[in-house]
């Protein structure tokens, strides 16, 4: 019988990169009794024929702290076990071939320095200069991190789980999770089997670990785990003279990486049309899939062009393996929703072995702890849709996410692959009138309107794109008349039950007391008065709210409402699909209103923050009066059935009243103006919610609620940085985000959100400051400049909205 314990604290399954890594860290914890169970080998299903590249800068600055994490980690670890990881520092180039990834590659670099990554920005000359053997034929551009670096994945591997051992963990081969033992929402135990026999392991948490097999593995757990095993094809040459001191290279215009191999040149591609592949054969095990000659000719080819020693260094070997690849191309980490003590590491889109020292030590403190130790909104699992779980979807999106890692990520980019799954009651009158669509969590989004004879599709660039006019007419119109524009696809989460008032006063920082109809913009706290949720409450009956959250964190919220429900009498529960919901937003919304229903939309009867059943066209809806972009406005409520019929009458109506169809673009560019935050980029769960200038949307003085100790310690010891919103004074430069702020000339921070202000004439953005002991004022009293691509742009600042300070345009 396989020497296992009976009971564990913890049960890896997988013994990949990522299980060691988990392992590892979760002893370094002082977690002791951690079992891992592999099915084969150690590394025997993706990490063993992995490239090994390990890069630090990723796209945003807690992404970029973990791959910075991996390296150095990575760097000690052969000192630590005695087990060579091949790891080196030899550097990279990334090299552009055209203007628009120049400008994306120097962006990056700009952000690299916020984030502290070292980097130089290079000419073609000194590509070259680093790079004799490259063709610099088109090169335009190039950055240089003299930091980064490749090691060699098995053996890291094997170094991460012999540091674990060495600290108690017991690591198995050979062992088979097969199945487990429930209790509600809880895994108590993980059977396995070996050629041996077989057995339960009584366990308080299990890691998913299962790389590839993680989906099924996740079946078998209970929670969804969203990816698709893809063919990815390198080759490896013979062996060619002084290869070792080069750096890595990529050429993403050509989807290729190089890295030296041994003393051989390894070839990869990130090719835009991938093949996925499946189902797992149950014993594969060091296996590679078949040679595609075809497939990898065009990279091939290119590259002997660009390296042109690999047209007299023969092939030696023609490689294709399987790596699993999410959705969104971020990996998956963090704990289920589905289940309350099941956590994920798995999904690693090719970049597993640079992930893997990062992903291991946030999950291992996340557990350790409790709750997140920063912000991993980018990879937490619970962003995922239940959906996003489906076979078919996934073989359709995985045909795209693997080229998107060396694709141009042009702003506002959308996937053109597995589109339609979720669509409004609004669709089709939407496509119907010009909308241009992109997709958010499965959702169909407009995104912008084409105005008539103009071809309604993105064109993607780094400058100002084909809809920048269209924006600015949308957001203008909403700014001056009246736009409508469809929000349905914001998670609506009904809370209803005895105890709905008391649960909803614990698990918010706001005043839920109120009379019914009343709405509160609130933010759910975590115990360090970070923001778990930046969401609106409606109260709809003594017993009843409607929680409105952002279309991709429903889920999220949900669950976490969910964990925090101990012995509250609540029932809570996603109605998002029931209702439509049309925003009615600009100056002219209550006179488009009062033409299509009889009631009455003053301040006297609605005024701002409440809610209201109504009459509209022949059907019935509820108009909640709140704005996201800063104008006089309402969300019009409408069941499903009758939401066909209620935008006819809106658009109808509309015709005498210059009604103007908008999009989310619109919406983004008007909220920046207004300085409204948006969650996940501006407020997260590392942001204290009085340094994101939300103190406002606290009852400080209620009893208890999650996170008030966290209030009120700060309010005592004052902020130590806060949000400020930025307009370039040049209306030429745009942002996007993470472009680094300058204070007097010194590097500060990063912009969190970036937009055109249409309105205000010139690129905005939110970002935050450092401001221990300094007053409120004194923030304002410094110079500001934003870098825009390596170009410093001078930029005002303000605390309070630059539009509409006294927001005297929602109440009127
Ligand atoms: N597994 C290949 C990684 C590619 C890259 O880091 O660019």
């Amino acid at each position: 019988m396989a020497d296992l314990p009976n009971k564990a604290r913890v049960v890896i399954i997988g013994g990949g990169v990522i299980g060691c890594s988990v392992a590892y860290h979760l002893t370094k914890q002082g977690w002791s009794d951690v079992v891992l169970l592999e099915r084969k080998q150690l590394t025997s299903g993706t990490t063993w024929h992995a490239a090994g590249l390990i890069a630090q800068l990723r796209a945003t600055q807690n992404m970029t702290k973990l791959a910075k994490y991996s390296q150095e980690l990575y760097g000690t670890l052969e000192d630590e076990t005695g087990v060579a990881t091949g790891f080196k520092r030899c550097g990279s180039i990334t090299v552009a071939l055209t203007e628009e990834r120049r400008e994306e590659i120097y962006r990056q670099a700009a952000m690299a320095r916020a984030f502290g990554v070292e980097v130089e920005e290079i000419s073609p000359a000194e590509v070259q200069a680093k790079y004799e053997h490259l063709n610099t034929d088109c090169v335009v551009g190039g950055v240089y991190l003299p930091l980064d670096g490749q090691g060699d994945p098995a053996n890291i591997a094997l170094a991460l789980a012999k540091g674990a051992r060495q600290r108690g963990a017991v690591v198995k081969e050979r062992v088979k999770a097969t199945g487990v033992v429930k209790d509600g929402r809880r895994i108590t135990g993980v059977q396995w089997e070996d050629e041996t026999g077989q057995g339960t392991i009584a366990c308080d948490h299990v890691v998913n670990c299962a790389g590839m097999w993680g989906r099924e593995v996740g079946q078998m757990l209970g929670v969804n785990v969203p990816l698709q095993a893809c063919e990815h094809f390198y080759i490896v040459t013979e062996a060619i003279e002084g290869l070792q001191q080069l750096p890595v290279l990529r050429v993403p215009d050509e989807c290729a990486y190089y890295k030296e191999d041994a003393g051989k040149m390894l070839l990869g591609a990130f090719e835009p049309n991938a093949k996925p592949w499946g189902p797992i054969p149950e014993d594969f095990e060091f296996d590679q899939l078949p040679e595609d000659f075809d497939h990898f000719e065009p990279i091939l080819e290119a590259a002997v062009e660009r390296l042109p020693m690999l047209a007299e260094a023969g092939i030696h070997t023609f490689f294709n393996g399987p790596e699993s690849f999410t959705p969104d191309d971020a990996y998956h980490l963090g704990l289920a929703p589905e289940m309350d003590n099941v956590w994920v590491a798995a999904g690693f889109n090719s970049i597993g072995i640079q992930s893997a020292g990062g992903a291991g030590m946030a999950l291992a403190q996340w557990m350790d702890a409790g709750e997140k130790p920063f912000d991993l909104g980018d990879v937490d699992i619970s962003r995922m849709q239940p959906f996003q779980g489906n076979k078919h979807f996934l073989m359709e999106r995985s045909k795209e996410t693997l080229g998107l890692l060396y694709a141009d990520h042009f702003p506002y980019l959308q996937k053109r692959t597995a589109r339609g799954v979720r669509r409004t009651p609004f669709h089709h009158h939407l496509i119907q009138h010009g909308a241009v669509m992109g997709e958010l969590s499965g959702w169909e989004r407009a995104n912008w309107f084409a105005r008539n004879g103009q071809t309604p599709e993105y064109e993607y660039s780094w400058k100002r794109q084909n809809f920048f006019d269209n924006v600015r007419d949308e957001h203008l119109a909403v700014r001056s008349g009246v736009g409508m524009y469809d929000m349905s696809s914001f998670g609506k989460i009904r809370v209803e039950g005895p105890d709905a008032e008391a649960f909803m006063n614990y698990v918010g920082g706001g005043d839920y007391s109120c009379p019914v109809g009343k709405i509160v913009y609130t933010q759910f706290l975590n115990n360090r008065a970070g923001i778990e949720a930046d969401v609106t409450v409606t109260r709809l009956s003594e017993v009843a709210y409607l929680v409105v959250t952002p279309a991709a964190t429903r889920l999220a919220d949900q669950t976490w409402m969910e964990r925090h429900k101990g012995e509250f009498n609540v029932v809570i529960t996603d109605v998002t699909a029931g209702e439509g919901v049309l925003a009615i937003m600009g100056p002219k919304s209550r006179d488009l209103l009062q033409a299509v229903s009889p009631n009455d939309f003053t301040n006297a009867v609605n005024p701002f923050g409440t809610a209201q059943e109504i009459e509209i066209g022949m059907g019935l809806a509820r108009a909640h009066r709140v704005t996201y972009v800063g104008e006089l406005g309402w969300e019009i409520y409408v069941s499903a059935d009758q939401a066909g019929h209620v935008f006819e009458a809106l658009h109808e109506a509309g015709q005498d009243h210059g009604l103007t169809l908008c999009g989310m673009h619109m919406m983004d560019t008007c909220r920046i103006e207004k300085g409204f935050r948006h969650f996940g980029h501006d407020i997260t769960c590392e942001d204290h919610v009085m340094e994101a200038g939300l103190g406002f949307a606290v009852k400080k003085d209620k009893p208890d609620f999650i996170g008030r100790e966290a209030v009120l310690d700060k309010q005592e010891k004052g902020l130590e940085t806060r949000m400020v919103q930025f307009k370039l004074t040049d209306p030429e430069p745009l942002l996007y985000h993470n472009e680094p702020i300058l204070r007097d000339g010194e590097l500060v921070g990063y912009l969190s959100s970036g937009a055109y202000g249409h309105a205000l004439g010139g690129a905005m953005g939110l970002g935050y400051v450092p401001c221990k002991g300094e007053k409120p004022g004194d923030v304002l009293a410094s110079t500001y400049e934003i870098d825009v691509m390596g170009t410093r742009v001078k930029a005002e600042a303000s605390l309070k909205p630059m539009y509409d300070p006294k927001s005297e345009r929602v109440k009127v």
